[in-house]
């Protein structure tokens, strides 16, 4: 099936700073929040952390080799900030940014393009503690300042940037429902921090216009396809309003430099929305290249007035994966046709699509068939967007190995490649991975 996709395709798997490098402490490297939240007791599953995580920081050699032999020409990871501003500030710890180099160098060797994510999640401690970190307006700034180092840095080799990863995530889960670092529960607080995101994802944007003349950036954003339960006036207008909370606040803000009208006018009425000063939407709605997808599943939404969004989140009726979340490939060419639609008709990365599943050696091997069957499914979907006119240039499936799942610790494995947590961190290619270098092979 791949023949069918555009000359020029990217096809990758992604990762993430903090989910495999382990090295927490390593080569100067400074804490990041989710270095202090993983040692709080009781935040993580197990008491999981990822100090060692998948070692990828001293094996990415073997793992470029593992990407290598799987076919894919693009690869999709962060840049861990605190590893190169121990501080979040100031000066460049050049062990850091040597391993940056190292990693880039090799993928280039082997004729794989990286693309590079600016932050996901793992925010340098120093800036929480000292500045109340994402609270900040000035966060533009120290966020601005390391983008402009990462620029210039890895600029020449690296042409496909990621601002932010999931602001719905480091806003919401983190700062309203508390599930991530640094574990807050306040939705005038979530609202802040998701326009100082904002504000900052627009900072490096116009620092990478200054550093970067031949090169792309985009933003990544949870991209939830959002249903009413019921075909009544009510459930359609919950699902609407949620669609503004988990989307629209992030897709639709960078493009026309407004909040979502009907959520901000319900915001506002309640007290909790964001402080906008004079030419913060400007910033935001600084013009960009691209949207980075990160699609999973759907969430049906029935009315329910006693919550601030006028609605809950209802079980669906289909197959879950192991994070209880609904297998809904129909759901990916919707959501890529209203994005492609609605949010400025720009190119397309699915930057992330995978799934957890109860992946179990057995002989040595790991028959996931149902990632095969979600892959092959979200493929054809991809596909089918692509015939319908959006713009898409690539797709990555999370991820490359399984890994430390957040709050879920090691519970949760999402990889195309086992890790085996109790002999060595093994990597151990799985089912899934041989199809999909297959389907990369064929024509
Ligand atoms: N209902 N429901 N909802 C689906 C909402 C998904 C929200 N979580 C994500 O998108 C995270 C993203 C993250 O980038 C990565 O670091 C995580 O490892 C993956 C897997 O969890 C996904």
């Amino acid at each position: 099936m791949r023949a069918v996709f555009p000359e020029g395709f990217l096809w990758g798997v992604a990762t993430a700073s903090y989910q495999i490098e382990g090295a927490d402490f390593e080569d100067g490297k400074g804490p990041s929040i989710w270095t202090d939240f993983s040692h709080r007791p009781g935040k993580v599953n197990s008491g999981d952390n990822g100090d060692v995580a998948c070692d990828h920081y001293h094996r990415f050699s073997e793992d470029i080799e593992l990407m290598k032999q799987l076919g894919v020409n693009s690869y999709r990871f962060s840049i861990s900030w605190s590893r190169v501003l121990p501080e979040g500030r100031g000066k460049i710890n050049r062990k850091g940014s040597d391993f940056y180099n190292k990693l880039i160098d090799r993928l280039l060797e082997v004729g794989i393009q990286p693309m590079v994510t600016l932050y996901h999640w793992d925010l340098p401690l120093e800036l929480h503690r000292k500045i109340d970190g994402w609270e900040s307006r000035d966060m533009r700034h120290y966020f601005g300042d390391y983008s402009s180092l990462v620029f210039s840095e890895f600029g020449d080799r690296v042409k496909h940037w990621i601002t932010l990863n999931e602001p719905y995530c480091s806003s919401h889960v983190s700062y309203l429902w508390g599930e991530h670092a640094p574990g807050k529960r306040d939705l005038k607080t979530s609202l802040t921090v998701a326009h100082n995101l904002l504000l900052s994802h627009g900072e490096a944007v116009r620092r990478f216009r200054e550093v970067v003349k031949d090169g792309t950036i985009g933003l990544a954003n949870v991209s939830t396809f959002v249903e009413p339960a019921t075909d009544s006036k009510e459930d359609r207008w919950a699902a609407r309003i949620r669609d503004q909370f988990i989307n629209g606040w992030f897709f639709e803000t960078p493009i026309t430099g407004e909040y979502p009208s009907e959520l901000f006018k319900r915001f506002n009425d309640a007290g909790v929305q964001p402080l906008i000063e004079d030419g913060d939407m400007d910033l935001i709605s600084t013009p960009f290249d691209f949207w980075g997808v990160n699609y999973y599943t759907r969430n049906v939404i029935r009315k329910e007035e006693s919550s601030i969004l006028g609605s809950e989140v209802v079980q669906g009726e289909l197959a879950k994966t192991e994070m209880g979340w609904e297998v809904y490939p129909e759901g990916l060419e919707a959501f890529l046709y209203k994005t492609f639609k609605e949010y400025g008709k720009k190119p397309i990365y699915i930057t992330e699509n995978g799934m957890a599943c109860k992946d179990k050696l057995t002989d040595g091997f790991v028959e996931d068939f149902e990632r095969v069957d979600y892959m092959k499914r979200h493929f054809s979907s991809a596909l089918s967007a692509l015939k319908a006119g959006v713009d898409l240039r690539g797709f990555y499936v999370w991820s490359l190995l399984d890994n430390f799942e957040w709050s879920y610790g090691y519970s949760k494995r999402f990889g195309l490649v086992y890790v085996d947590y109790e002999k060595g961190l093994k990597r151990i290619p799985k089912r899934s991975y041989y199809y999909y270098r297959d389907f990369l092979e064929r024509d």
